[in-house]
């Protein structure tokens, strides 16, 4: 593949012509009177017969029509999109600068229907019956702690991808929980975060779950270290830590090094991105919370997304459309950002998951090819549930200076039929993307105010615009399946922006420098010696922080 730069396709020129002459000034309420089959032009509903799943996707409210559309598939047509699709498919070595594959697909092929020749990819089935045999003891009583009891807790310990998938689909699935299994999640270097979930752990009942695909992470080797120290301080015995430590990690070695049981280790692969992992061995938490036959559902929803995606044609690829629109906005009207509003309680991680997921991935500047970019690569990704962030930022999405596109996301069904709570809900989940794509006109404000539109401050205070664009994304229910289906329609609108843009989603090079430095400081702090840092070769910003830390701390 030649990785051209996406501005050098000739789709991407003609585009930029399609924006100056009528996507800049695309007006939404003209466009909707114009076409009354608007909806289903640009609306298509994704089912599947395999699984309880079914997504309904409204695209309609964009600032697009026909040709921007077909110009806009064009582009996924040059950029070779299916090609690569393909490629990712068959296990080629699309993460270029490691050198590896990229197949969570194949953790969710539960049936084996792809066929990849790469190594581990026939282990995915015997480590998933793995975590069934442990999830199954562990839920149902049989794995006993070092004095005979039952577990009660479980604390994962990870980070990133390695904690972010797990947080939010045991909070999005709660209604599956079994509730009488407390699960928590330690991330931060912060002894704060261990120290508040020990508080509300009992050593003899505590199940810890080291989660660290390269087992090196400093945050989850230090949290690990303290939580074992924290249990033989109770244990004693160093032989009980096999009852209540489990790994789950590329890196076999590290894991037995650090004390782990080679039955107590669930093992997952190189081709396995960290913030693709939850289907992996990195789902045991969630297989502990759910059980493991509700995570075979998420599995198998996600697996039904990934047939869509590869066989779909462009047009009709839920991914696939969802990236072309982003790409729109990013590229050619200068959106920065892209929010993510579910509207449902147990939702409430899903934008910090794709924060993750969408901006480690795609925030790139260099090319496959090696050339930087001269386009805007990922967009900032962020959002909470809805109707909270109603009461918070909405204003600046409604009347600020910034275009932000946003993914409105709900179920047609509640898992807790409150009263008129969902009819609430949903109605504002309905009012929000109307109220953003039509506004309200200067005319209009004046005819409500009457005799006080002689106040021309209020009058233009409460003009709205529209033609602010957003999708809708309706599931029948959060289900396990629709979720898996769900994130995986968001993992794969990654993929297809990353083949686009022709950087590899797949690496994280970014986050390396910051921790290499973190290192070299780590000694000065130790020393507790601020003579020491003049002479360290830091700047003298850096230096005067050190400084005064050094001369300040207790
Ligand atoms: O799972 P481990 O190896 O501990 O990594 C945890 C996280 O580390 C970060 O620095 C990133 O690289 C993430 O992609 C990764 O998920």
């Amino acid at each position: 593949m030649a990785h051209k730069l996406a501005s050098a396709q000739p789709s991407w020129q003609k585009l930029q012509q399609l924006y100056e002459s009528k996507g800049k000034q695309y007006n939404l309420t003209q466009a909707f009177k114009a076409d009354a089959s608007r909806f289903d032009t640009y609306s298509r509903e994704w089912k599947s017969d395999k699984v309880d799943a079914r997504i309904l996707l409204d695209f309609s409210k964009n600032l697009i029509d026909d040709e921007i559309f077909n110009q806009l598939l064009s582009l996924a047509q040059e950029a070779e999109v299916k090609k690569q699709i393909d490629q990712m498919f068959a296990g080629d070595h699309i993460n270029t600068s490691e050198d590896r594959a990229v197949l969570h697909v194949a953790l969710r092929d539960v049936e084996g229907e792809f066929k990849i020749n790469e190594a581990g990819v026939d282990e995915v089935k015997p480590e998933l019956e793995h975590m069934k045999r442990f999830s199954d003891a562990v839920r149902s009583g049989e794995w006993k702690g070092y004095t005979g009891k039952p577990i009660k807790s479980i604390v994962n310990i990870g980070i990133g991808g390695s904690d972010l998938g797990p947080v939010m689909v045991t909070e999005a699935l709660k209604p599956y929980a079994k509730r009488d299994l407390d699960a928590h999640f330690v991330s931060n270097i912060d002894g704060t975060h261990m120290a508040e979930t020990l508080r509300v752990c009992d050593p003899e009942t505590t199940l810890f779950i080291v989660a660290s695909k390269t087992f090196t992470t400093q945050e989850t080797i230090t949290n690990a270290t303290t939580a074992r120290d924290w249990f033989l301080e109770a244990a004693k015995d160093k032989a009980h830590v096999a009852k209540h430590f489990v790994a789950l990690s590329t890196n076999v070695k590290a894991a037995t090094d650090f004390g782990i049981a080679q039955e107590n280790m669930f093992k997952f692969w190189d081709w396995v991105g960290g913030r693709y992992s939850l289907w992996s061995a990195i789902g045991l938490s969630i297989a502990l919370v759910i059980g493991y036959e509700r995570f075979e559902e998420l599995l198998r929803g996600a697996h039904q997304m990934d047939l869509h995606f590869k066989n779909a044609e462009l047009k009709d690829n839920l991914p696939v459309i969802l990236a072309l629109i982003g790409i729109w906005y990013n590229d050619f009207f200068g959106s920065e950002t892209q929010a993510i509003l579910p509207y449902d309680q147990y939702m409430h991680k899903f934008a910090d998951y794709f924060q993750q997921g969408d901006m480690e991935s795609n925030g790139k500047f260099i090319t496959k090819n090696s050339e930087r970019v001269n386009y805007h690569t990922g967009p900032i990704i962020w959002g909470q549930a809805g109707t909270n962030g109603q009461h918070a930022f909405y204003q600046l999405i409604h009347q600020g200076t910034k275009l932000i596109p946003c993914d409105f996301i709900a179920p047609v069904e509640t898992h807790n039929r409150v009263g008129e709570h969902h009819e609430i809900l949903l109605s504002n989940f309905f009012a929000q993307p109307e109220a953003l794509a039509f506004g309200k006109s200067e005319d209009e404000v004046r005819a409500e105010l009457g005799a006080q539109a002689s106040n021309e401050f209020l009058v233009k205070s409460k003009v709205f615009e529209g033609n602010r664009p957003t999708n809708s994304i309706m599931l029948q229910k959060i289900t396990p399946a629709a979720l898996g289906a769900l994130i995986a329609l968001y993992e794969h609108k990654i993929a297809v922006q990353g083949f686009i843009w022709s950087i590899n989603s797949y690496d994280q090079m970014g986050v390396e420098l910051g921790k290499v430095l973190a290192k070299k400081i780590l000694p000065l702090l130790q020393a507790k010696d601020a003579s020491k840092v003049d002479g360290a070769g830091h700047d003298s910003s850096t230096s005067g922080l050190l400084k005064f830390y050094l001369n300040n701390a207790k």
